[in-house]
């Protein structure tokens, strides 16, 4: 397939540097390559984030760090990821922290009217200003997504909609804020617990996602995957590292399945945070696991 290979170099959303260096670096450690062996890949470059001091981080809103500034990147990449799936080409969007995932699920939802939403993540990222322990866009992107944020997609990307909680599928997430958790009854999510998924299996997961798939007739798959989905141990290489997580087989496993459907339109690959890694070992899992990812894909 075609590939259209979008860089999101920001930090903004996790307030903490290195994740903004991603891009550039996963290209450096072979990403391109890896993607061309069975691909054809375009490489977009990255969009333009602009500098913005840290005392000007709550210029824009009083509970959302650097808002301006990632609404108008999200734009950038709703665009992009719009006119790549237009074309039939494959979006992957690089981030970048995990607010970049809000201009991917606005760009699909102009495409597609009926979606899904695959969440790898140890969080559920669905804050709102109003509950955001942190004032971190990065766990807030499925919130705006979903509609709960001040600020629709509509607004982000004129061409979007959000997306009904019931096309999101939430899988690995161990640490949730108590205003996050009212969201998830309240709007009745599907949170998928490391203890659920290990009862149930991966594949069990993934046939119960399946079915919910076929029944509401969803038409295509976005997989937005955050890199905090696996271990700490294995991932010294990002900001918000959580315990009792996956190891890269589960992942792996997931993701041959997921392949398998021929849904999967678009993709997010975030949270890989550079300066924080030891000797490139998150970098290298992290190509190891596109090459697998994409392989897998056809
Ligand atoms: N994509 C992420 N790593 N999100 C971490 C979010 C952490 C916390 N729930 C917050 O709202 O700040
Ligand atoms: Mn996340």
């Amino acid at each position: 397939m075609n590939i259209n290979l979008i860089g999101a170099p920001t930090f903004y959303g996790a307030d903490k540097k290195g994740p903004d260096l991603a891009p550039n670096k996963l290209r450096q450690l072979g990403l391109l390559s890896v993607l061309n062996k069975t691909h054809k890949v375009y490489d977009l470059g990255n969009v333009y984030v602009p500098t913005v001091s840290t005392e000007d981080k709550f210029s824009d809103h009083s509970n959302v760090k650097y808002y301006n500034p990632l609404m108008n990147l999200n734009s950038s990449i709703a665009h992009l990821v719009s006119l790549s799936l237009k074309n039939n080409y494959f979006s992957l969007v690089i981030g970048g922290d995990h607010s970049v995932a809000l201009g991917s699920i606005a760009g699909i939802s102009s495409v597609y009217k009926n979606f899904g939403v695959v969440w790898f993540d140890a969080h559920t990222d669905i804050n709102t200003y109003k509950t955001s322990p942190s004032g971190n866009f990065h766990g807030m992107p499925l919130a705006y997504a979903m509609g709960l944020g001040d600020n629709g997609i509509e607004n982000i990307y004129s061409h979007g909609s959000p997306i009904p909680s019931k096309n999101v599928f939430i899988i690995g997430a161990r640490d949730i804020d108590s205003g996050e958790r009212e969201f998830i009854k309240e709007k009745d999510l599907k949170v998928y617990s490391p203890e659920y998924i290990r009862k149930r299996t991966i594949k069990g997961i993934f046939d119960e996602i399946m079915e919910n798939v076929k029944s509401s007739g969803i038409e295509a798959l976005h997989i937005s995957f955050d890199l905090d989905f696996l271990d700490a141990s294995l991932v010294p290489g990002t900001g918000t590292p959580v315990g009792n997580g996956f190891s890269l087989e589960d992942a792996k496993e997931f993701f041959s399945l997921f392949a398998s459907t021929n849904l999967v339109k678009s993709m997010d690959f975030v949270e890989y945070n550079v300066l924080l890694d030891k000797n490139n070992v998150t970098g290298n899992l992290s190509i190891d696991l596109l090459d697998h990812i994409f392989n897998k894909l056809t």
